[in-house]
């Protein structure tokens, strides 16, 4: 997979704007994907990822704002940018009649080089059914093969609409596994997706948006830490001076006994005050034990961004 190596991004999005009638469904939005690497798109139902994906694909015009991807103008050069991208094909796309194999043949044929479709219909776990017709295969056979067909051009980059969505967690795993594999080739990956665990393992950046607009960005670690509320938690014998360990610790960390002989540290958890909590238990000759650190997950930060769950 010929992925460009220069150092542009793959696709750079901004201030793009895109409205329905008086409903404005993109409002302003900035986006970069870097060569080589996944984007996760999150944001809550209505925020406004299928209309900027569509934009990428060149399928929705912008109303303002300018969308590149691989260096292309997504409308105007249309017909050479779909050569090199990989979309995922909802309900089986333009063939839902077709088998299985005969469709992702189909798909191969608008590409020089196609990976071989026997070779990854069997690596997608689809040999069994390569003759049942797309609407008869099931809703995790139909996803996979979406995504085989999405793939099959070696496109330089691929949009994956909830690729894991509906499928059981062995597919899952498989799939998560050739979405990594894709990047080790360097194809870039932009992802929407509802589920955090997935962003979480396999995004190199992550992107929340919300009315339209980036409520938040960075890689999943970044999200996770930044402003993070994280607690320490311990056990040790009732009734220790809390105050006494306050005194140990920066100014804006505050620790309390929540219950008998269970004890909060809330602050950024970091190595030196993790080494500050126990020196002082130390220091008083107390064995602090069940030590734990609990950071905030990347779903904690998209219900603080959002204030909605994920499928709202
Ligand atoms: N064709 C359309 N005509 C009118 N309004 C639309 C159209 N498509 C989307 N919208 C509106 O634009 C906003 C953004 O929709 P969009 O589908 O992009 O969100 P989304 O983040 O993909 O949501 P979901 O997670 O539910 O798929 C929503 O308020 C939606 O109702």
């Amino acid at each position: 997979m010929n992925a460009d190596r220069s150092g542009a991004p793959a696709l750079r999005a901004t201030g793009v704007v895109k409205r329905y009638g008086d409903r404005t469904a993109v409002d302003g939005l900035d986006l970069e994907l870097e060569t080589g690497t996944i984007l996760a798109l999150l944001g809550p139902n209505g925020a406004g990822k299928t209309t900027t994906v569509e934009m990428c694909e060149g399928f929705l015009a912008p109303d303002a704002g300018r969308v590149e991807v691989l260096g292309l103008d997504p409308v105007t050069d249309n017909d050479a940018l779909r050569r090199r991208i990989g979309v995922m094909l909802q309900g089986g796309g333009a063939y839902p009649g077709a088998r299985a194999e005969e469709m992702l043949r189909l798909c191969a044929a608008y590409s020089a080089d196609p990976i071989d479709p026997a070779w990854l219909l069997d690596a997608m776990g689809l040999t069994d059914c390569a003759r049942t017709s797309f609407r008869r295969l099931s809703g995790g056979q139909q996803q996979r093969l979406s995504l085989a067909c999405a793939i099959v051009g070696r496109p330089d980059l691929v949009f994956l609409d909830e690729p894991t969505a509906g499928l059981d967690a062995h597919a899952r795993i498989m799939v998560w596994e050739l979405i990594d594999r894709l990047r080790d080739d360097g194809v870039s990956v932009l992802l929407t997706t509802h589920l955090m665990d997935e962003a979480e393992e396999l995004a190199d950046q992550v992107v929340i948006i919300d009315n339209g607009r980036v409520v938040a960005s960075g890689t999943p670690k970044d999200l996770t830490r930044r402003g993070a509320e994280n607690e320490l938690r311990f056990s040790a014998p009732r009734g220790l001076d809390m105050a006494m360990l306050g005194l140990a610790l920066p100014e804006e960390y505050r620790c309390c006994e929540t219950t008998p002989g269970a004890y909060l540290v809330r602050g950024p958890v970091t190595p030196q005050i993790l080494a500050t909590v126990t020196a002082w238990c130390a220091q008083i000759d107390v064995l602090a034990t069940d030590l734990r650190v609990e950071t905030r997950s990347l779903s904690d930060v998209f219900l603080d961004l959002t204030g909605r769950a994920l499928r709202s």
